[in-house]
C-alpha cells in the first residue's frame, strides 16, 4: 500500500482489509461488479458462489494477476490507500502479507521438499555464490514447523509424500517472509479438492491454528460441508456481485445452497441431486439400449494397480475409490493407454484388447472416452474456443468432401452449450476465458459425444458447483439409461453415492471391498476406504 492516511474508526471494529466498489471487466464480460469485502484478523472468510460467479477473478485481483477497473477503494489496517501494483499482490507490502495457495498447489512432483520450498524462497547462497544447503535446509524445516510438519524428510520427493503433506508444504512455503504474528491474508483455493475425507479434517486443524495466530484466511470451496466446518464468515457472489455477507454461525449445508442459488433454484438442484435412488444395487433399467455391451477388465497392472478384474454391465455406473495412490487415480488412464499399463486386457463391444497396446486416440475410435481429472493440463485445448474443444475428436463427422463444415461444428457446440448450460453461451469463446466449472462442462460435452461403448471419468465434479453437479449427474444417468457402461473414479463420496450402482474400494492397488445397495452412501463409503487402508497398512 502507498500514500496511506489513517481512518477514524474504532480499531476493534476495523477489518484488516476493506475493499469497496471492486469491479473487473473483461472484453464483453463484467466478472466482478461493485464488490465490497471486509476481512478481519483471525477469521476464516469463505467465498461462495456458483461456477462463473467471480471467485477466481476476485482472488486474481487480490493476488495481482488481474488489475481491477478504476474506482476501487481499499483500506488495510485502517489506513486508506490506492490499490497499487507494488508487489506480487497490489496489497502485499510492509503492512500486509498476501499469499495464495491454489488448488493445484504449484509443486513439482519430481523435486524434493527442500527444492520445492526453494522454488518460492529462492536458494540461499553462501559467500562465493554457491548454494548454502545447510541454511536452505534449516529455512525449510523452520517453515515446515509452522504447519506442523516437523518430522517430514525434506529430501523426500514431493511425489512420495501424502496429499495432506503436499498441501502443508505449499502452505509452508507461502508463509516465507511472513514472520509469525505479522498481519496477513492467506488465500486457500479449493484446498481439500485432492484430499481424502479423513485428511481434510487434519487440514482444518492447521487452518484453525493459523487463524488463531492472527492470520486472516480467505477460503474458496465448492465443498459446502468444508465451509460449515471451517468458516467464520461467508461472502456470497452471484453473477459478479456480492449478494450477502454473513456469519456462518448456525448455517447448514442447505442454507449455503440457498444463499448461493436463491431459494427456488436451490430446491430444484436438491431435488435433482436426490432423485436417483439406487436401492438394490442393480443397474437401472436400460431404456433404449443404444449402447449395450459389457466392459470387462482383467488382470490390470500399472504403477499402483496390482491385478484388477471387474466388469461393468450396460447401464451400470461403477464407482472406484480409495485414498490417493490406491489405484483408482491411475485406473481410467491405464484403460485408454494414456498411462502405460504393465499388463491387462479390456473387452470393448465384444472384442478383447491388450491394454498395453492401446492409446487414447485408438480408444476414442473404439467409442471409449476418458474425462481426465486435471482439466487445465490434460483436458482443455487452451488456445481454442468452445466449439473446437467439443468437436475435436469427432471432426470427421463435421466434414464433407474433405472440407470441415464450421457451421455444423458450431451447431453441435450450441447443442451442448444448451444441454449443459455452459456459460457464456458463445461457441466462439476461448475456453481459457471460461470459469473452471464451465470448462469442466465443455470437457464433459466433448467426451459424452465420443462415448459409444464406455465412459471413464476421473474426479468428474472437482471444482463444479452444486447446481452443475446435479446437471452432470443427470446427464450421466441418462447416458447409463441408454446402456452405456460408466466408470467413475473418484474420492468424492457424494459423486459415488449419487451416481453409482456398485462401488469398488481399492487399497494398495487391490480390490478390498465392493459396496452395493443401501451401502452406497457417503458414510459407508468413507468408512470402507478407511478400513481398507488401515487393513493394508
Ligand atoms: N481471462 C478472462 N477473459 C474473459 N472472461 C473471463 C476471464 N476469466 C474469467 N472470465 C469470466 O469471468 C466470469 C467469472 O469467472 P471466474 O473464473 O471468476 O468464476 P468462478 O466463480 O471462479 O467460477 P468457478 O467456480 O467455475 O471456478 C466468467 O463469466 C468467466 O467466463
Amino acid at each position: 500500500m502507498s500514500e496511506t492516511t489513517t481512518v477514524d474508526r474504532p480499531i476493534e471494529q476495523m477489518p484488516l482489509v476493506r475493499i469497496e466498489n471492486l469491479s473487473k471487466t473483461f472484453p464483453g464480460q463484467r466478472a466482478l461488479d461493485q464488490v465490497d469485502l471486509d476481512i478481519r484478523v483471525g477469521e476464516v472468510h469463505a467465498l461462495l458462489g456458483q461456477n462463473g460467479s467471480g471467485k477466481s477473478t476476485l482472488i486474481k485481483v487480490l493476488t495481482g494477476f488481474h488489475a481491477p477497473d478504476d474506482g476501487v477503494r481499499v483500506s488495510v489496517d485502517g489506513a486508506e490507500g490506492a490499490f497499487t501494483r507494488t508487489g506480487p499482490s497490489p496489497l502485499d507490502g510492509e503492512v500486509l502479507n498476501v499469499r495464495a495457495v491454489h488448488q493445484h498447489l504449484g509443486l513439482v512432483p519430481q523435486l524434493s521438499v527442500v527444492d520445492n520450498v526453494a522454488l518460492c524462497t529462492g536458494y540461499l547462497r553462501a559467500p562465493g555464490g554457491r548454494i548454502d544447503w545447510a541454511a536452505q535446509a534449516s529455512l525449510t524445516r523452520e517453515l515446515l514447523a509452522r504447519v506442523g510438519l516437523e518430522g517430514l524428510d525434506i529430501h523426500a520427493g514431493v511425489d512420495v509424500i501424502s496429499p495432506l503433506e503436499r498441501t502443508q508444504v505449499a502452505i509452508a512455503r507461502a508463509l516465507h517472509g511472513w514472520s509469525e504474528g505479522a498481519h496477513g491474508l492467506l488465500i486457500l483455493d479449493e484446498p481439500t479438492a485432492a484430499l481424502p475425507a479423513e485428511q481434510a479434517e487434519d487440514l482444518f486443524t492447521l487452518v484453525r491454528r493459523l487463524r488463531d495466530t492472527g492470520v486472516a484466511i480467505v477460503y474458496v470451496s465448492h465443498r459446502l460441508d468444508d465451509l460449515v466446518s471451517i468458516a467464520d464468515h461467508v461472502t456470497v457472489l452471484r453473477d459478479g456481485r456480492s449478494v450477502a455477507t454473513t456469519s456462518m454461525e448456525g448455517l447448514t449445508h442447505d442454507d449455503l445452497v440457498g444463499l448461493m442459488l436463491g431459494k427456488e433454484a436451490a430446491a430444484k438442484a436438491h431435488a435433482v441431486v436426490r432423485s436417483h435412488a439406487v436401492e438394490d444395487g442393480r443397474p437401472p433399467a436400460v431404456v433404449d439400449g443404444k449402447h449395450g455391451r459389457t466392459l470387462r477388465v482383467s488382470g490390470l497392472v500399472g504403477a499402483e494397480l496390482r491385478g484388477l478384474d471387474f466388469t461393468v454391465a450396460p447401464g451400470e455406473v461403477v464407482g472406484v475409490t480409495g485414498i490417493v495412490g490406491a489405484g483408482q487415480d491411475e485406473l481410467p488412464y491405464l484403460l485408454v493407454g494414456a498411462r502405460k499399463a504393465a499388463a491387462g486386457t479390456v473387452e470393448i463391444d465384444g472384442t478383447t484388447y491388450d491394454v498395453t497396446r492401446l492409446d487414447p486416440r485408438r480408444c476414442a475410435g473404439l467409442g471409449v472416452a476418458l474425462v481426465p481429472a486435471d482439466r487445465a493440463n490434460e483436458a482443455v485445448l487452451p488456445q481454442t474456443d468452445i466449439t473446437d474443444n467439443i468437436t475435436l475428436p469427432r471432426l470427421r463427422l463435421f466434414s464433407k468432401g474433405g472440407w470441415l463444415r464450421r457451421s455444423s461444428e458450431r451447431a453441435e457446440a450450441v447443442r451442448w452449450i444448451e444441454r449443459l448450460f455452459i456459460q457464456p453461451q458463445d461457441p466462439g469463446k476461448l475456453v481459457t476465458e471460461l470459469s473452471g466449472g464451465n470448462a469442466q462442462k465443455v470437457v464433459l460435452a466433448r467426451w459424452l459425444g465420443v462415448a459409444r461403448n464406455a465412459l471413464l471419468l476421473a474426479e468428474p465434479t472437482a471444482g463444479v458447483d452444486i447446481g452443475a453437479k446435479s446437471l452432470i449427474y443427470s446427464h450421466l444417468r441418462a447416458a447409463a439409461a441408454e446402456g452405456l457402461p460408466i466408470v467413475v473414479c473418484s474420492t468424492d463420496a457424494m459423486d459415488l453415492e449419487q451416481l453409482c450402482t456398485r462401488v469398488l474400494v481399492l487399497s494398495d492397488g487391490r480390490l478390498k471391498a465392493e459396496l452395493t445397495g443401501a451401502d452406497i452412501n457417503e458414510d459407508t463409503i468413507n468408512h470402507a476406504v478407511l478400513s481398507a487402508t488401515e487393513a493394508s497398512a
